[in-house]
């Protein structure tokens, strides 16, 4: 069933006007993934506020009811990048009425589109709602940027920060994760003592390595500052444990600074390796030392080429 209101045949010049054209299949594939796109971005702001883990936005995307699937994921990413933008013009603008204001998220994507995306094929009531009120945006926009001393939209969505403090959309949609450093800590103490604050659960792939909610922030935890856990990425993660060395092992890392993998190593080897960290750069050395250092993994002999 349609949810566009059909229209007589075009047979007059007022038919030709872009607001009396029938809606092609480009407005109306804009229109459902403007729609689609509000319901992912509710998702996520809603996981994000109550600070817990949501899925990613492409997992949520790519469920069998979105159908325009590219089209909405860049539609979100994008809106979320110019989300503190958005809520400042609409809210300096003051064009919201109520019933508006309970489609939030539709609002924001629509207004995204307005002022920073393609703004074509507007259709639909949201979009006819706010392309009435352009002029009062875009003049909200202007002054939001004297405001801040800025000349470019490029300046705003550099210093922008997500609702609850998250600096990215990589930190909404992602999960954090945290490498054990077995040196110093062994994963059921990790686990127990992370899970005080957070959910926190093993990764279903990589040894040593847990998974946290997007969004916490670990780099003050005392288990991060006394080098028990290693904040590192899954991919990063990966290196050395595809290798599985073995105690007794000698390992080269040729490019080893700031050591992450290096550590690991050490790690994996109980400390009963051999593992020789290069490092080009001398000033890097000195961070590579300190890795070293923290994690406790004397096994390690760093040099400068
Ligand atoms: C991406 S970082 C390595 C990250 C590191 N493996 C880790 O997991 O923490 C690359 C490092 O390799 C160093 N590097 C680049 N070319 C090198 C070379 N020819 N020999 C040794 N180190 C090199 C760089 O100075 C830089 O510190």
């Amino acid at each position: 069933m349609s949810r566009f209101k059909k229209r007589p045949a075009a047979t007059s010049a007022a038919a030709e006007k872009p607001e009396n054209r029938r809606p092609s299949s480009a407005d109306r594939s804009a229109y459902f993934a403007r729609r689609e796109a509000a319901k992912v971005l509710r998702t996520v702001l809603q996981g994000d506020a109550k600070r817990r883990a949501v899925g990613s936005i492409k997992s949520l995307v790519y469920s069998p009811s979105v159908r325009n699937k590219r089209g909405t994921f860049a539609l979100v990413c994008e809106t979320l990048k110019y989300l503190s933008i958005i809520k400042e013009v609409l809210g300096s603008a003051n064009v919201l009425n109520s019933k508006w204001k309970r489609q939030g998220e539709l609002i924001y994507i629509v207004t995204y589109d307005i002022l920073f995306g393609q703004a074509a094929s507007l259709v639909g009531d949201a979009e006819k709602f706010l392309l009435l009120r352009k002029d009062a945006l875009q003049s909200a926009l202007a002054q939001l940027l004297v405001r801040k001393g800025m000349k470019d939209i490029k300046d705003l969505t550099a210093c922008q920060k997500f609702p609850g403090g998250l600096i990215s959309i990589v930190d909404i949609s992602k999960p954090r994760y945290v490498r054990v450093n077995t040196l110093k800590l062994d994963l059921k103490s990790a686990l127990q003592e992370l899970g005080k604050q957070n959910k926190v659960h093993e990764d279903d792939m990589v040894p040593d390595l847990l998974v946290l909610p997007p969004g916490v922030d670990l780099h003050n935890h005392p288990l991060v500052l006394n080098g028990s856990v290693f904040m590192q990425g899954k991919a990063s993660s990966m290196a050395a444990a595809a290798l599985q060395p073995e105690p007794g092992w000698e390992v080269l890392d040729a490019c080893a600074a700031p050591g992450n993998k290096t550590v690991h190593l050490a790690a994996l080897t109980h400390g009963k390796g051999k593992i020789l960290a290069c490092e080009l750069h001398k000033e890097r050395v000195q961070r590579l030392k300190e890795t070293i250092n923290l994690a406790g993994a004397a096994s390690i002999l760093s040099v400068a080429i």
